[in-house]
Protein backbone atom coordinates (compact mmCIF):
# COMPACT_ATOMS: atom_id res chain seq x y z
CA UNK A 1 0.00 0.00 0.00
CA UNK A 2 1.37 3.09 -0.78
CA UNK A 3 1.29 6.47 1.17
CA UNK A 4 -0.60 9.80 0.15
CA UNK A 5 3.21 11.20 0.11
CA UNK A 6 3.93 9.33 -2.86
CA UNK A 7 1.65 11.12 -5.14
CA UNK A 8 3.86 13.23 -7.51
CA UNK A 9 2.54 16.34 -9.57
CA UNK A 10 3.33 15.26 -12.87
CA UNK A 11 1.81 11.78 -12.36
CA UNK A 12 -0.69 10.27 -15.09
CA UNK A 13 -4.08 9.42 -13.71
CA UNK A 14 -3.56 5.64 -13.75
CA UNK A 15 -6.39 4.69 -11.56
CA UNK A 16 -8.96 5.57 -9.31
CA UNK A 17 -7.95 6.36 -5.84
CA UNK A 18 -9.30 7.16 -2.48
CA UNK A 19 -6.81 8.73 0.16
CA UNK A 20 -8.27 8.56 3.44
CA UNK A 21 -8.08 10.34 6.79
CA UNK A 22 -4.93 7.88 7.97
CA UNK A 23 -2.75 9.02 5.48
CA UNK A 24 -3.02 5.99 3.03
CA UNK A 25 -3.49 6.11 -0.28
CA UNK A 26 -5.41 3.33 -2.10
CA UNK A 27 -5.49 2.83 -5.84
CA UNK A 28 -7.94 1.20 -7.69
CA UNK A 29 -8.24 -1.53 -9.47
CA UNK A 30 -8.39 -1.02 -13.32
CA UNK A 31 -10.49 -3.62 -13.82
CA UNK A 32 -12.94 -2.63 -12.08
CA UNK A 33 -16.60 -3.55 -13.23
CA UNK A 34 -19.72 -1.54 -14.11
CA UNK A 35 -21.97 -1.23 -10.62
CA UNK A 36 -25.34 -0.39 -11.03
CA UNK A 37 -26.68 2.42 -8.45
CA UNK A 38 -28.89 0.95 -5.74
CA UNK A 39 -32.02 0.64 -6.04
CA UNK A 40 -32.94 3.30 -3.26
CA UNK A 41 -31.26 6.02 -6.10
CA UNK A 42 -34.43 5.06 -8.08
CA UNK A 43 -34.86 7.87 -10.89
CA UNK A 44 -32.03 9.57 -9.76
CA UNK A 45 -29.53 9.12 -12.50
CA UNK A 46 -30.30 11.34 -16.08
CA UNK A 47 -31.48 8.74 -18.09
CA UNK A 48 -29.40 8.51 -20.71
CA UNK A 49 -26.07 9.33 -19.47
CA UNK A 50 -23.35 6.30 -17.90
CA UNK A 51 -22.29 6.06 -14.67
CA UNK A 52 -18.83 6.21 -13.99
CA UNK A 53 -17.27 3.84 -12.01
CA UNK A 54 -16.69 5.48 -8.57
CA UNK A 55 -14.32 2.76 -7.71
CA UNK A 56 -11.91 4.14 -4.54
CA UNK A 57 -10.09 1.64 -3.25
CA UNK A 58 -7.18 -0.41 -4.70
CA UNK A 59 -9.52 -3.27 -4.79
CA UNK A 60 -6.63 -5.53 -3.68
CA UNK A 61 -5.52 -3.61 -0.91
CA UNK A 62 -9.39 -3.30 0.82
CA UNK A 63 -9.59 -5.68 3.93
CA UNK A 64 -12.56 -6.94 5.06
CA UNK A 65 -13.09 -9.19 7.82
CA UNK A 66 -16.50 -11.69 8.02
CA UNK A 67 -16.84 -13.05 11.72
CA UNK A 68 -19.96 -15.60 13.06
CA UNK A 69 -20.62 -17.46 9.26
CA UNK A 70 -21.72 -14.18 7.02
CA UNK A 71 -24.15 -15.59 4.45
CA UNK A 72 -21.92 -16.89 1.13
CA UNK A 73 -24.58 -14.25 -0.58
CA UNK A 74 -22.73 -11.61 1.40
CA UNK A 75 -19.39 -12.77 0.29
CA UNK A 76 -19.87 -13.37 -2.94
CA UNK A 77 -20.65 -9.69 -3.87
CA UNK A 78 -17.23 -8.46 -1.43
CA UNK A 79 -15.21 -10.65 -3.27
CA UNK A 80 -16.51 -9.74 -6.56
CA UNK A 81 -15.39 -6.47 -5.98
CA UNK A 82 -12.16 -7.62 -5.82
CA UNK A 83 -11.94 -6.76 -1.89
CA UNK A 84 -9.83 -8.88 0.42
CA UNK A 85 -12.09 -10.96 2.45
CA UNK A 86 -11.18 -13.44 5.36
CA UNK A 87 -14.51 -14.87 6.96
CA UNK A 88 -14.72 -16.95 10.07
CA UNK A 89 -17.92 -19.22 11.24
CA UNK A 90 -18.01 -18.00 15.08
CA UNK A 91 -16.89 -14.52 16.77
CA UNK A 92 -13.59 -14.16 18.16
CA UNK A 93 -12.57 -13.73 21.92
CA UNK A 94 -11.49 -10.32 22.74
CA UNK A 95 -7.96 -10.13 22.48
CA UNK A 96 -8.22 -11.70 18.89
CA UNK A 97 -10.84 -9.54 17.71
CA UNK A 98 -8.50 -6.35 18.67
CA UNK A 99 -5.43 -8.15 17.01
CA UNK A 100 -7.70 -8.59 13.67
CA UNK A 101 -9.22 -5.23 14.13
CA UNK A 102 -6.00 -3.22 13.53
CA UNK A 103 -5.78 -4.97 9.90
CA UNK A 104 -8.81 -4.39 8.12
CA UNK A 105 -10.88 -1.41 6.54
CA UNK A 106 -14.69 -3.10 6.92
CA UNK A 107 -15.87 -5.64 9.53
CA UNK A 108 -19.01 -7.65 9.03
CA UNK A 109 -20.08 -9.15 12.22
CA UNK A 110 -23.68 -10.24 13.59
CA UNK A 111 -25.26 -10.78 17.06
CA UNK A 112 -22.63 -12.20 18.92
CA UNK A 113 -19.70 -10.23 18.22
CA UNK A 114 -18.87 -6.84 21.03
CA UNK A 115 -17.47 -3.75 19.04
CA UNK A 116 -17.13 -1.63 22.47
CA UNK A 117 -15.15 1.84 22.69
CA UNK A 118 -12.43 -0.60 23.24
CA UNK A 119 -11.98 -2.76 20.68
CA UNK A 120 -12.88 -0.09 18.11
CA UNK A 121 -10.49 2.52 19.78
CA UNK A 122 -8.00 -0.44 18.38
CA UNK A 123 -9.66 -0.06 14.80
CA UNK A 124 -7.17 2.60 12.69
CA UNK A 125 -8.01 1.47 9.42
CA UNK A 126 -12.07 0.64 9.90
CA UNK A 127 -14.10 2.57 7.80
CA UNK A 128 -17.22 0.87 8.04
CA UNK A 129 -18.80 -2.06 10.06
CA UNK A 130 -21.85 -4.20 8.37
CA UNK A 131 -24.30 -6.06 10.98
CA UNK A 132 -25.36 -9.17 9.45
CA UNK A 133 -28.53 -8.92 11.25
CA UNK A 134 -31.07 -6.93 12.57
CA UNK A 135 -29.71 -5.79 16.25
CA UNK A 136 -27.03 -3.01 16.60
CA UNK A 137 -26.73 -3.59 20.13
CA UNK A 138 -23.68 -5.30 20.02
CA UNK A 139 -21.78 -2.17 18.66
CA UNK A 140 -21.14 0.73 20.43
CA UNK A 141 -22.92 3.33 18.12
CA UNK A 142 -21.88 6.61 19.35
CA UNK A 143 -18.20 5.88 20.16
CA UNK A 144 -18.28 4.63 16.38
CA UNK A 145 -19.90 7.94 14.74
CA UNK A 146 -17.40 9.61 16.84
CA UNK A 147 -14.78 8.36 14.68
CA UNK A 148 -16.21 8.25 11.92
CA UNK A 149 -17.04 4.71 11.39
CA UNK A 150 -20.41 4.26 9.01
CA UNK A 151 -22.48 1.20 10.67
CA UNK A 152 -25.46 -0.65 8.83
CA UNK A 153 -27.38 -3.32 9.57
CA UNK A 154 -30.50 -5.00 7.55
CA UNK A 155 -33.73 -3.65 9.28
CA UNK A 156 -36.09 -6.78 8.76
CA UNK A 157 -34.94 -9.46 6.03
CA UNK A 158 -35.41 -11.45 8.97
CA UNK A 159 -38.82 -10.37 10.82
CA UNK A 160 -40.61 -12.84 8.94
CA UNK A 161 -38.35 -15.61 10.48
CA UNK A 162 -38.64 -14.61 13.49
CA UNK A 163 -42.77 -14.15 13.64
CA UNK A 164 -42.60 -17.73 12.41
CA UNK A 165 -41.02 -19.27 14.59
CA UNK A 166 -42.72 -17.36 17.23
CA UNK A 167 -46.39 -18.87 16.05
CA UNK A 168 -44.49 -22.64 15.73
CA UNK A 169 -43.11 -21.88 19.84
CA UNK A 170 -47.11 -20.77 20.37
CA UNK A 171 -48.62 -24.06 19.51
CA UNK A 172 -45.59 -26.04 20.83
CA UNK A 173 -46.02 -24.79 24.33
CA UNK A 174 -49.50 -25.03 23.83
CA UNK A 175 -49.66 -28.32 23.17
CA UNK A 176 -46.27 -29.48 25.49
CA UNK A 177 -44.75 -30.21 22.03
CA UNK A 178 -41.18 -30.06 23.70
CA UNK A 179 -41.52 -32.55 26.39
CA UNK A 180 -43.62 -35.04 24.62
CA UNK A 181 -40.91 -35.02 21.57
CA UNK A 182 -38.07 -35.46 24.51
CA UNK A 183 -40.45 -38.51 26.36
CA UNK A 184 -40.77 -40.14 23.13
CA UNK A 185 -37.11 -40.25 22.14
CA UNK A 186 -36.28 -41.28 25.66
CA UNK A 187 -38.60 -44.37 24.64
CA UNK A 188 -41.76 -42.98 27.07
CA UNK A 189 -45.50 -43.26 25.45
CA UNK A 190 -47.02 -40.11 27.96
CA UNK A 191 -50.52 -39.43 26.17
CA UNK A 192 -51.42 -36.16 27.98
CA UNK A 193 -54.07 -33.94 27.56
CA UNK A 194 -54.46 -31.96 30.74
CA UNK A 195 -53.47 -28.63 30.29
CA UNK A 196 -52.68 -28.69 26.99
CA UNK A 197 -55.10 -26.33 24.72
CA UNK A 198 -56.09 -25.04 21.18
CA UNK A 199 -54.70 -21.43 20.46
CA UNK A 200 -57.98 -20.21 18.59
CA UNK A 201 -59.46 -17.70 20.81
CA UNK A 202 -56.68 -17.02 23.00
CA UNK A 203 -54.77 -13.69 23.94
CA UNK A 204 -51.20 -12.75 22.23
CA UNK A 205 -50.16 -9.98 23.82
CA UNK A 206 -47.40 -8.32 22.21
CA UNK A 207 -44.63 -6.35 23.08
CA UNK A 208 -43.00 -4.03 20.40
CA UNK A 209 -45.22 -3.71 17.66
CA UNK A 210 -42.48 -3.07 15.11
CA UNK A 211 -41.37 -5.28 12.55
CA UNK A 212 -41.54 -8.29 13.81
CA UNK A 213 -43.87 -7.88 16.39
CA UNK A 214 -46.76 -6.20 13.15
CA UNK A 215 -45.76 -9.53 11.03
CA UNK A 216 -46.63 -11.84 14.26
CA UNK A 217 -49.38 -9.92 14.69
CA UNK A 218 -51.60 -10.88 11.29
CA UNK A 219 -50.09 -14.70 11.83
CA UNK A 220 -51.45 -14.83 15.02
CA UNK A 221 -54.96 -13.27 14.07
CA UNK A 222 -55.29 -15.90 10.77
CA UNK A 223 -54.64 -18.65 13.78
CA UNK A 224 -57.52 -17.27 15.58
CA UNK A 225 -55.94 -15.58 18.58
CA UNK A 226 -56.66 -12.42 19.53
CA UNK A 227 -54.34 -10.03 19.29
CA UNK A 228 -53.16 -6.92 21.97
CA UNK A 229 -49.85 -5.06 21.65
CA UNK A 230 -47.96 -2.55 24.22
CA UNK A 231 -45.56 -0.31 22.33
CA UNK A 232 -43.66 2.99 23.42
CA UNK A 233 -45.45 4.86 20.38
CA UNK A 234 -49.04 5.00 19.43
CA UNK A 235 -48.83 2.44 16.57
CA UNK A 236 -51.49 1.11 13.90
CA UNK A 237 -53.20 -1.41 14.39
CA UNK A 238 -53.14 -4.87 12.22
CA UNK A 239 -56.48 -6.64 11.75
CA UNK A 240 -58.07 -6.57 14.61
CA UNK A 241 -55.62 -5.92 17.24
CA UNK A 242 -55.74 -3.62 19.70
CA UNK A 243 -53.22 -1.22 21.25
CA UNK A 244 -52.91 -1.66 24.97
CA UNK A 245 -52.16 1.68 26.96
CA UNK A 246 -49.80 -0.29 29.46
CA UNK A 247 -47.38 -3.32 29.77
CA UNK A 248 -48.94 -4.20 32.86
CA UNK A 249 -52.51 -3.97 31.21
CA UNK A 250 -51.03 -6.30 28.52
CA UNK A 251 -49.68 -8.79 31.03
CA UNK A 252 -52.93 -8.77 32.89
CA UNK A 253 -55.15 -10.03 29.56
CA UNK A 254 -52.74 -11.81 27.56
CA UNK A 255 -52.39 -16.10 27.24
CA UNK A 256 -49.04 -15.83 25.91
CA UNK A 257 -46.50 -12.40 26.13
CA UNK A 258 -44.18 -12.09 23.48
CA UNK A 259 -41.32 -9.81 23.08
CA UNK A 260 -40.10 -8.12 20.59
CA UNK A 261 -38.14 -4.75 21.82
CA UNK A 262 -34.55 -4.02 21.59
CA UNK A 263 -32.03 -3.58 24.06
CA UNK A 264 -31.98 -0.84 25.53
CA UNK A 265 -31.64 0.61 28.86
CA UNK A 266 -35.66 1.05 29.45
CA UNK A 267 -35.94 -2.78 28.33
CA UNK A 268 -33.56 -4.76 30.54
CA UNK A 269 -35.28 -6.97 32.80
CA UNK A 270 -38.53 -5.67 31.84
CA UNK A 271 -39.74 -9.12 32.52
CA UNK A 272 -38.55 -9.36 35.98
CA UNK A 273 -40.85 -11.17 39.69
CA UNK A 274 -43.39 -7.95 39.41
CA UNK A 275 -43.68 -8.53 35.76
CA UNK A 276 -44.25 -12.19 35.69
CA UNK A 277 -46.50 -11.58 38.49
CA UNK A 278 -48.86 -10.01 36.83
CA UNK A 279 -49.33 -12.03 33.96
CA UNK A 280 -52.39 -14.75 34.00
CA UNK A 281 -51.79 -18.00 36.01
CA UNK A 282 -51.01 -20.56 33.39
CA UNK A 283 -49.89 -18.19 30.51
CA UNK A 284 -46.70 -18.76 28.85
CA UNK A 285 -43.61 -16.15 27.69
CA UNK A 286 -41.43 -15.66 24.92
CA UNK A 287 -38.61 -14.21 24.37
CA UNK A 288 -37.08 -13.99 20.85
CA UNK A 289 -35.60 -10.68 21.27
CA UNK A 290 -32.77 -9.82 23.62
CA UNK A 291 -31.32 -11.94 26.38
CA UNK A 292 -31.09 -9.10 28.64
CA UNK A 293 -34.86 -7.95 28.28
CA UNK A 294 -35.81 -11.19 30.77
CA UNK A 295 -34.51 -11.28 34.38
CA UNK A 296 -33.86 -15.13 33.82
CA UNK A 297 -33.83 -16.49 37.27
CA UNK A 298 -37.01 -14.69 37.79
CA UNK A 299 -38.48 -16.67 35.02
CA UNK A 300 -37.28 -19.87 36.86
CA UNK A 301 -39.16 -19.53 40.47
CA UNK A 302 -42.10 -18.51 38.26
CA UNK A 303 -42.06 -21.23 36.06
CA UNK A 304 -40.99 -23.73 39.26
CA UNK A 305 -44.72 -22.38 41.00
CA UNK A 306 -46.61 -23.35 37.92
CA UNK A 307 -47.48 -19.76 37.91
CA UNK A 308 -46.19 -19.47 34.05
CA UNK A 309 -47.07 -23.01 32.28
CA UNK A 310 -44.35 -22.81 29.54
CA UNK A 311 -41.89 -20.49 27.77
CA UNK A 312 -39.48 -20.37 24.88
CA UNK A 313 -36.06 -18.40 24.99
CA UNK A 314 -34.20 -17.83 21.97
CA UNK A 315 -31.70 -15.19 23.32
CA UNK A 316 -29.69 -15.18 26.51
CA UNK A 317 -27.11 -12.47 28.23
CA UNK A 318 -24.26 -14.79 27.63
CA UNK A 319 -24.01 -16.46 24.73
CA UNK A 320 -21.85 -19.24 22.86
CA UNK A 321 -19.16 -17.93 20.39
CA UNK A 322 -19.98 -20.49 17.93
CA UNK A 323 -21.67 -24.01 17.36
CA UNK A 324 -20.12 -26.73 18.94
CA UNK A 325 -20.10 -24.51 22.07
CA UNK A 326 -21.63 -25.30 25.42
CA UNK A 327 -24.11 -23.84 27.28
CA UNK A 328 -23.99 -24.02 31.18
CA UNK A 329 -23.01 -22.56 33.97
CA UNK A 330 -19.90 -21.55 33.26
CA UNK A 331 -21.92 -18.61 30.57
CA UNK A 332 -25.02 -17.73 32.69
CA UNK A 333 -24.88 -19.31 35.80
CA UNK A 334 -28.19 -20.15 36.00
CA UNK A 335 -27.49 -22.37 32.67
CA UNK A 336 -28.29 -25.70 34.00
CA UNK A 337 -31.36 -25.02 36.24
CA UNK A 338 -32.97 -23.56 32.97
CA UNK A 339 -32.50 -26.73 31.23
CA UNK A 340 -33.77 -28.83 34.26
CA UNK A 341 -37.70 -26.68 33.72
CA UNK A 342 -40.15 -28.52 31.72
CA UNK A 343 -41.70 -26.99 29.04
CA UNK A 344 -39.62 -24.76 28.41
CA UNK A 345 -38.40 -24.34 24.81
CA UNK A 346 -34.64 -23.40 24.41
CA UNK A 347 -33.10 -22.86 21.10
CA UNK A 348 -29.65 -21.14 19.98
CA UNK A 349 -30.40 -17.47 18.68
CA UNK A 350 -31.75 -19.35 15.69
CA UNK A 351 -34.81 -16.67 15.01
CA UNK A 352 -33.45 -15.19 12.24
CA UNK A 353 -31.90 -18.32 11.11
CA UNK A 354 -33.43 -19.41 7.86
CA UNK A 355 -32.26 -19.96 4.37
CA UNK A 356 -34.44 -17.14 2.78
CA UNK A 357 -33.38 -14.49 5.91
CA UNK A 358 -29.94 -15.09 5.30
CA UNK A 359 -29.59 -14.56 1.99
CA UNK A 360 -31.41 -11.49 1.82
CA UNK A 361 -29.17 -10.34 4.82
CA UNK A 362 -26.60 -11.29 3.03
CA UNK A 363 -27.10 -9.38 0.16
CA UNK A 364 -28.33 -6.16 1.82
CA UNK A 365 -25.78 -5.54 4.29
CA UNK A 366 -22.98 -6.21 1.77
CA UNK A 367 -24.51 -3.80 -1.32
CA UNK A 368 -24.98 -0.97 1.56
CA UNK A 369 -21.26 -1.86 2.33
CA UNK A 370 -19.50 -1.89 -1.53
CA UNK A 371 -22.50 1.70 -1.68
CA UNK A 372 -20.34 2.99 0.92
CA UNK A 373 -16.51 1.71 0.13
CA UNK A 374 -16.69 3.12 -3.29
CA UNK A 375 -19.64 6.10 -3.92
CA UNK A 376 -19.44 7.47 0.28
CA UNK A 377 -23.90 7.08 0.20
CA UNK A 378 -24.70 6.46 3.73
CA UNK A 379 -28.23 6.03 2.68
CA UNK A 380 -29.31 3.12 5.67
CA UNK A 381 -26.73 3.95 7.89
CA UNK A 382 -27.63 3.67 11.51
CA UNK A 383 -25.28 6.05 12.95
CA UNK A 384 -23.93 8.89 10.41
CA UNK A 385 -26.28 11.30 8.82
CA UNK A 386 -28.05 9.76 5.89
CA UNK A 387 -26.56 11.20 2.70
CA UNK A 388 -26.16 10.30 -1.16
CA UNK A 389 -25.69 12.39 -4.46
CA UNK A 390 -27.02 11.03 -7.78
CA UNK A 391 -23.71 8.74 -9.63
CA UNK A 392 -21.21 10.79 -11.32
CA UNK A 393 -21.34 9.92 -15.45
CA UNK A 394 -18.74 9.35 -17.86
CA UNK A 395 -19.55 12.04 -19.16
CA UNK A 396 -18.33 14.18 -16.21
CA UNK A 397 -14.47 13.90 -16.89
CA UNK A 398 -12.25 15.23 -14.04
CA UNK A 399 -14.44 14.62 -11.15
CA UNK A 400 -13.74 13.99 -8.00
CA UNK A 401 -16.43 13.25 -4.94
CA UNK A 402 -15.09 14.99 -1.73
CA UNK A 403 -16.63 13.20 1.43
CA UNK A 404 -15.61 15.02 4.76
CA UNK A 405 -17.08 13.33 8.25
CA UNK A 406 -16.42 16.32 10.73
CA UNK A 407 -17.57 17.77 13.90
CA UNK A 408 -20.98 19.69 13.56
CA UNK A 409 -19.59 23.26 14.66
CA UNK A 410 -20.76 26.45 13.33
CA UNK A 411 -18.19 27.99 10.37
CA UNK A 412 -17.37 24.55 8.64
CA UNK A 413 -18.92 24.73 5.48
CA UNK A 414 -17.78 27.87 4.80
CA UNK A 415 -13.68 26.73 5.57
CA UNK A 416 -14.39 23.26 3.32
CA UNK A 417 -16.43 25.47 0.50
CA UNK A 418 -12.78 28.12 0.69
CA UNK A 419 -10.94 24.76 -0.03
CA UNK A 420 -13.10 23.38 -2.47
CA UNK A 421 -13.90 26.52 -4.16
CA UNK A 422 -10.72 26.42 -7.13
CA UNK A 423 -13.33 23.86 -8.53
CA UNK A 424 -16.28 23.42 -9.53
CA UNK A 425 -18.54 22.39 -6.86
CA UNK A 426 -21.25 20.54 -8.80
CA UNK A 427 -23.32 19.25 -6.41
CA UNK A 428 -23.09 18.83 -2.99
CA UNK A 429 -25.22 17.55 0.02
CA UNK A 430 -24.32 17.78 4.18
CA UNK A 431 -26.35 16.81 7.03
CA UNK A 432 -25.50 16.45 10.06
CA UNK A 433 -26.82 13.91 13.57
CA UNK A 434 -26.37 15.30 16.80
CA UNK A 435 -22.42 16.24 16.80
CA UNK A 436 -21.73 15.03 13.79
CA UNK A 437 -21.86 16.21 10.35
CA UNK A 438 -21.30 14.40 6.77
CA UNK A 439 -20.54 16.47 3.49
CA UNK A 440 -20.39 14.89 0.05
CA UNK A 441 -19.66 17.76 -2.94
CA UNK A 442 -19.19 16.46 -5.97
CA UNK A 443 -16.49 19.08 -8.24
CA UNK A 444 -15.21 19.37 -11.71
CA UNK A 445 -12.61 20.54 -13.12
CA UNK A 446 -9.88 18.64 -10.63
CA UNK A 447 -6.42 17.53 -11.77
CA UNK A 448 -5.14 13.87 -10.13
CA UNK A 449 -2.32 16.19 -8.83
CA UNK A 450 -4.68 18.30 -6.85
CA UNK A 451 -6.35 16.08 -5.01
CA UNK A 452 -3.42 15.52 -2.71
CA UNK A 453 -4.06 19.28 -2.11
CA UNK A 454 -7.63 18.59 -1.07
CA UNK A 455 -7.14 16.13 0.87
CA UNK A 456 -4.22 17.94 3.19
CA UNK A 457 -6.52 20.59 3.41
CA UNK A 458 -9.52 19.44 4.92
CA UNK A 459 -7.30 17.27 6.78
CA UNK A 460 -5.97 20.46 8.79
CA UNK A 461 -9.00 21.87 9.65
CA UNK A 462 -10.01 21.31 13.07
CA UNK A 463 -13.37 20.03 12.71
CA UNK A 464 -11.61 17.11 10.27
CA UNK A 465 -12.90 13.30 11.46
CA UNK A 466 -12.62 11.72 8.08
CA UNK A 467 -11.62 13.17 4.93
CA UNK A 468 -12.10 10.58 1.74
CA UNK A 469 -11.53 11.71 -1.69
CA UNK A 470 -12.93 9.29 -4.64
CA UNK A 471 -12.49 9.50 -8.41
N1 LIG B 1 -34.01 -13.91 17.79
C1 LIG B 1 -33.54 -13.44 16.67
O1 LIG B 1 -32.87 -14.11 15.91
C2 LIG B 1 -33.87 -12.03 16.28
C3 LIG B 1 -33.98 -11.72 14.94
C4 LIG B 1 -34.29 -10.41 14.59
C5 LIG B 1 -34.45 -9.44 15.56
N2 LIG B 1 -34.31 -9.78 16.86
C6 LIG B 1 -34.50 -8.75 17.88
O2 LIG B 1 -35.89 -8.46 17.95
C7 LIG B 1 -36.08 -7.16 18.44
C8 LIG B 1 -37.17 -6.43 17.71
O3 LIG B 1 -36.88 -6.38 16.33
P1 LIG B 1 -37.76 -5.53 15.31
O4 LIG B 1 -37.12 -5.65 14.00
O5 LIG B 1 -39.19 -5.84 15.44
O6 LIG B 1 -37.49 -4.09 15.88
P2 LIG B 1 -38.28 -2.75 15.54
O7 LIG B 1 -37.35 -1.65 15.83
O8 LIG B 1 -38.92 -2.82 14.21
O9 LIG B 1 -39.44 -2.75 16.64
C9 LIG B 1 -39.19 -2.60 18.01
C10 LIG B 1 -40.41 -1.97 18.64
O10 LIG B 1 -40.20 -1.93 20.03
C11 LIG B 1 -40.73 -0.70 20.50
N3 LIG B 1 -40.13 -0.39 21.79
C12 LIG B 1 -38.92 0.14 22.07
N4 LIG B 1 -38.75 0.27 23.39
C13 LIG B 1 -39.87 -0.20 23.97
C14 LIG B 1 -40.30 -0.33 25.31
N5 LIG B 1 -39.52 0.04 26.34
N6 LIG B 1 -41.53 -0.83 25.54
C15 LIG B 1 -42.34 -1.19 24.51
N7 LIG B 1 -41.99 -1.08 23.21
C16 LIG B 1 -40.77 -0.60 22.95
C17 LIG B 1 -40.39 0.28 19.41
O11 LIG B 1 -41.19 1.45 19.49
C18 LIG B 1 -40.66 -0.54 18.17
O12 LIG B 1 -41.97 -0.39 17.70
C19 LIG B 1 -34.69 -6.52 18.38
O13 LIG B 1 -34.11 -6.59 19.65
C20 LIG B 1 -33.90 -7.42 17.51
O14 LIG B 1 -32.55 -7.35 17.74
C21 LIG B 1 -34.03 -11.05 17.25
O1 LIG C 1 -28.07 -13.75 13.14
C1 LIG C 1 -27.79 -13.26 14.23
O2 LIG C 1 -26.77 -13.52 14.86
C2 LIG C 1 -28.71 -12.23 14.86
C3 LIG C 1 -30.16 -12.44 14.59
C4 LIG C 1 -31.01 -11.39 15.26
O3 LIG C 1 -30.83 -11.36 16.62
C5 LIG C 1 -30.86 -10.02 14.68
O4 LIG C 1 -30.56 -9.07 15.41
O5 LIG C 1 -31.10 -9.90 13.48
Amino acid sequence: MSSARDITPSAPIPQRTVVSSWGQNLSTSPVATFQSPPASLGGMLPRKSVPKILKPFNTQDIKILLLENVNQTGRDILTGQGYQVEALKTSLPEDQLIEKIREVHVIGIRSKTKLSEKVLSEAKNLLVIGCFCIGTNQVDLTYAARRGIAVFNSPFANSRSVAELVIAEIITLARQLGDRSIEMHRGTWNKVSAKCWEIRGKTLGIVGYGHIGSQLSVLAEAMGMNVIYYDVVTLMALGTARQVPSLENLLEEADFVTLHVPDLPETRNMISTAQLDRMKLGSYLINASRGTVVDIPALVKAMRSGHIAGAALDVYPNEPAGNGDYFTNNLNQWAEELRSLSNLILTPHIGGSTEEAQRAIGVEVAEALVRYINQGITLGSVNLPEAQLRSLTLDEPDHARVIYIHRNVPGVLRKVNEILGDHNVDKQISDSKGDLAYLMADISNVKYEEIKDIYESLEGLSSCIVTRVLY
